[in-house]
């Protein structure tokens, strides 16, 4: 494989290292570099046109490996960052991937190794086709789908975008109902104007009413400030109201109204609020049902129900499956910083069959996992097994473990439950991290997101014995 032309870069303290490895890359072809300091690449990086691969060592005096990288990628996303480092442990190969490395080397390595890994980083960047990169739009918003049933939908898409129509959007969870409502909004003459979400069924009912119209200070106890809703931030734009088979029956009232008059009072206030705003709603509940059981409005559901669309399951338009799940394992190995693992044709026939009960976020969501761990850039048959079974065995096990419980304890009249199945999810989340952190609290803490006092007070209320 020629290197010809290729650039490479080592960054380390230790002067063997350095002459070694630039040693064996400039034996391999390529033209190398060697720096003694992070400081010294960063100013080079100033002066010359980038490497088209670099290495870097962690411990180094001035900013460290990881703090070169993390420059690095903002400066230069697209250079592939190895990171060589004595520190082996999980939090340092987790810090140099998190940070975007593209391989982590422990030392001391093998020379063929680090040769070999800049001959697969380099001939695979030759290899990649150039990306057209979509002008002002970002990637993650393009719908993809080519079956007739997608086709269809982006027709309707285009042409109900010009009408201010009001839409109600209906799928099953996952089948990219937000997206087609953001789709909807940016093809629209209200592009510039803001697109504004909110999720019924995520807002506390008590909540809803203020999120959705505002209120004024002093409303309620706790209302210091004013506070603008989510129909006055959307003035101009697009409100898109997800989950709304969720709203309780006393806003539905309310909103009914608000969308008749097209004005509103925030709670609260004396001021009659004007807006002109587009409303798209989506549910993946069954409507006519819920209004059967009088438990959605009639006249609401009209109103809502100017120009349905419904969004098909995955499952019935498996075509799109491949192109869905090349764009996904794209995108993976984009924010890796990685080249893109590709699916072997029995991995696609797998995917081909499978039901996809959580649609497309369900395949985003494998692509994911498998660009992650996947341990070939060819994903077999057999890796999908292992993945998708595993993932949906423990959810289900979850999910379907928490229901029975919480319906045993409604049976038994037990009060408080929200608290007490709180208190379980807490300890069942620390005991898992505290046993992957061996015992190491910071760490823990660290990866489950949470402040270490956090950690510190639940492992008091969940009264364990204190560990590390
Ligand atoms: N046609 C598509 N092309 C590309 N990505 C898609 C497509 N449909 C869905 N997605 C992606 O799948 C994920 C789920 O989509 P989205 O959140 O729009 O689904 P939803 O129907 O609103 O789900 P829920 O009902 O659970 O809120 C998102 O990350 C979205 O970007």
């Amino acid at each position: 494989m020629s290197a010809e032309g290729d650039t490479v870069w080592v960054v380390d303290d230790d002067r063997s290292v350095r002459f070694v490895l630039a040693t064996a890359l400039s034996d391999a072809g390529y033209q190398v570099a060697g720096f003694d300091s992070a400081d010294a690449a960063l100013s080079a990086l100033d002066t010359r046109p980038p490497p088209q691969l670099l290495y870097t060592d962690v411990r180094m005096p001035g900013d460290d490996g990881l703090a070169l990288l993390e420059k690095i990628k903002q400066a230069h996303p697209q250079l592939p960052v190895v990171v060589m480092s004595a520190y082996t442990d999980v939090a340092s190969t987790a810090g140099a991937f998190r940070g975007g490395a593209y391989e982590f080397l422990s030392k001391p390595f093998d020379l063929d190794e680090a040769v070999e890994l800049a001959a697969r980083v380099l001939g695979e960047r030759h290899e990649q086709p150039a990306e057209p990169v979509a002008e002002g739009e970002p990637d993650d918003d393009v719908l993809v789908g080519d079956t007739p049933a997608m086709r269809q939908l982006f027709r309707a898409i285009g042409r109900l975008a010009q009408a201010p129509l009001t839409v109600l959007i209906t799928g099953e969870t996952g089948t990219g109902k937000e997206l087609v409502a953001r789709a909807l909004h940016r093809e629209s003459p209200r592009a510039r104007q803001p697109f504004v979400a909110l999720n019924t069924a995520a807002i506390p009912a008590e909540l809803l009413e203020s999120e959705l119209f505002g209120h004024e200070a002093g409303a309620f106890t706790g209302a210091q400030k004013r506070h603008i809703g989510r129909f006055e931030q959307a003035h101009g734009g697009t409100l898109f109201l997800d989950e709304i088979g969720d709203m309780p029956a006393s806003l539905q009232t309310r909103l009914l109204r608000v969308l008749a008059e097209g004005e509103f009072f925030r709670v609260g206030g004396r001021e009659l609020i004007r807006v002109d705003v587009r409303v798209i709603a989506a549910t993946h509940q069954d409507l006519e049902a819920l209004v059967q059981e009088g438990r959605f409005r009639a006249d609401l559901l009209h109103r809502l129900d100017v120009v349905r669309l419904r969004l098909p399951p995955l499952r019935e338009r498996r075509g799109d499956v491949p192109a869905l799940a090349e764009r996904f394992l794209h995108g993976a190995a984009e924010k890796f910083s990685a080249p893109p693992k590709r699916f072997s044709k029995a991995a696609t026939e797998r995917l081909l069959a499978y039901d996809w009960p959580g649609n497309v976020r369900e395949l985003e969501n494998l692509c994911w996992r498998l660009a992650a761990l996947a341990p070939a850039d060819t994903i077999t048959a057999s890796d999908l097994d292992g993945m998708f079974q595993a993932g949906e065995r423990a959810n289900a096990d979850w999910d379907g473990a928490l229901r029975a419980w919480a319906l045993e304890q409604l049976a038994a009249g037990t009060p408080d439950l929200h608290a007490r199945a709180r208190e379980r999810f807490d300890r069942a989340l620390l005991e898992a991290a505290l046993e992957h952190t061996g015992g190491r609290r910071a760490e823990a803490a660290a990866r489950l997101g949470l402040g270490r006092n956090t950690v510190t007070r639940k492992l008091g209320a969940s009264r364990r014995p204190r560990r590390g």
